[in-house]
């Protein structure tokens, strides 16, 4: 609809088209801002996308499986406990060789869980970024047969799974832990992160797409009012068009090639009081300029269309009976997740928000359910989301926004 542009192996011309702020967004119609680039902007599946299956041939009965949950997250090598029951102890337990997808390899923390919890199982480990698939073929090396790493895109799943003969509705449990990996985050050359001065680049598979546009590219191409709307959509920044019109001042002078310039010019925007005065989930300071970082990393890697795609190529490649568990860390992951699972028709523009048409459209999000109170497609695992523990947050500060949900595919 906006844009589409992908990756082209034919050529190096993109366009980056986004939707302006002055029209409706649910029928807009695009600015082209600069034909250098290509961005798939989040929404695209507005236009033409099938709908999801409706009605649900069986409801998987179920014995309360969390009375009282550790949470672990995740990311490194901490606990998973929670996930692994999900994945491998649910009543419906299966027997002979199972098959289980990581859709986010990652450092492989998940992954070497799985191996070490389950002794007949077979993981599929996908990632989009080579570095993580490298340590995957490591690990399928020391595992012979048991891990098959599988180098791509949500996106792009299906095609992998046909490529490697696997069959949808064979798999029997999908493992999703979205956002970026503490490995991206602690490399300072991969520009993901604000404390650590690195290139502004934020592509988890740059490596792969290398004339995809990165970080810099947006903030140095688009124009004022389609930052604003950026950093509105994916960073819920309430300072948007203030933090816009700085970068947009700042770039006259300089480009913004570098992490930390960019904290800076956001930095700049603000009183020096304000700096800090926002605070994380642990009442820590944040940085003032935490949320353009996440709105800029969102963007640019399409993080929430790949969210949708993920969890509907969970759906295609689960067998029924399969249980899927999922990850997200801020509102805008969770909000797609939580109403995936019930059922919501994310293609519907009168219901898929993802934040940026809510704000600008003002719609209220509303959820329907069939008359009987069933769901098309899963049952829900827990009635509520799954939340970190004081003790899991204390053993990884990373955790603590962290939300999961599983649901068994009917
Ligand atoms: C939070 S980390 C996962 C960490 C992992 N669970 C572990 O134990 O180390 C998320 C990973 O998902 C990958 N990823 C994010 N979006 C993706 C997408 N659309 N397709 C494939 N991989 C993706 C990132 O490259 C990153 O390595």
């Amino acid at each position: 609809m906006y844009i589409d542009a992908g990756h082209s192996s034919t050529h190096h011309s993109y366009k980056l088209i986004i939707p302006s702020l002055s029209h409706n967004f649910l029928s807009p119609a695009p600015t082209e801002h600069s034909v250098d680039h290509a961005l798939r902007f989040p929404l695209e599946m507005l236009d033409g996308e099938p709908k999801f299956p409706q009605g649900c041939p069986a409801v998987v009965h179920h014995t309360e499986l969390f009375p009282s949950p550790s949470f672990c997250l995740i990311d490194q090598q901490s606990c998973i406990s929670l996930c692994m029951l999900v994945l491998i102890s649910c009543p419906c337990s299966l027997t002979g060789q199972k098959v289980v997808l990581d859709m986010t390899f990652g450092g492989g923390g998940h992954t070497k869980a799985i191996l070490k919890a389950v002794s007949d199982v077979t993981v599929l480990a996908l990632d989009r970024d080579p570095t993580a698939i490298s340590l995957a073929h490591d690990l399928a090396k020391e595992n012979p047969g048991r891990v098959k790493p599988l180098l791509g895109l949500f996106s792009e799943l299906e095609a992998l799974l046909s490529t490697i003969n696997v069959k949808a509705g064979s798999i029997d449990a999908v493992l999703l832990d979205a956002g970026c990996s503490s490995m991206q985050m602690d490399d300072a050359e991969r520009g993901f992160s604000l404390s650590k001065d690195g290139p502004l680049d934020m592509r988890m598979d740059g490596e792969r797409f290398s004339d995809m546009p990165c970080a810099a590219d947006v903030v140095n191409t688009l124009d004022q009012e389609a930052l604003a709307s950026i950093l509105t959509a994916y960073g819920e920044e309430r300072h948007a068009r203030k933090i816009a019109s700085a970068i947009v001042e700042a770039r006259r002078v300089n480009s913004i090639t570098r992490t930390q310039q960019l904290a800076s010019v956001v930095a700049g925007s603000f009183p020096p009081a304000a700096l800090y005065a926002r605070k994380d989930r642990l009442h820590r300071p944040a940085h003032v300029a935490t949320k353009t970082f996440q709105a800029l990393r969102i963007f640019v890697n399409d993080e929430l269309n790949q969210l949708h795609a993920g969890l509907r190529a969970a759906q295609t490649a689960l067998k029924s009976g399969g249980r899927l568990c999922v990850i997200t860390f801020h509102s805008l992951e969770d909000r797609i997740v939580k109403r995936f699972l019930q059922g919501d028709d994310l293609t519907n523009t009168e219901q898929y928000h993802f934040g940026m048409a809510k704000q600008i459209t003002g719609k209220k999000m509303s959820v329907e359910r069939k008359k009987d109170g069933t769901i098309a497609n899963w049952h829900p695992l827990q009635k509520k989301v799954i939340t970190p523990t004081k003790a899991d947050v204390q053993d990884n500060a990373r955790a603590r926004s962290a939300k999961l949900r599983v649901a068994l595919r009917c």
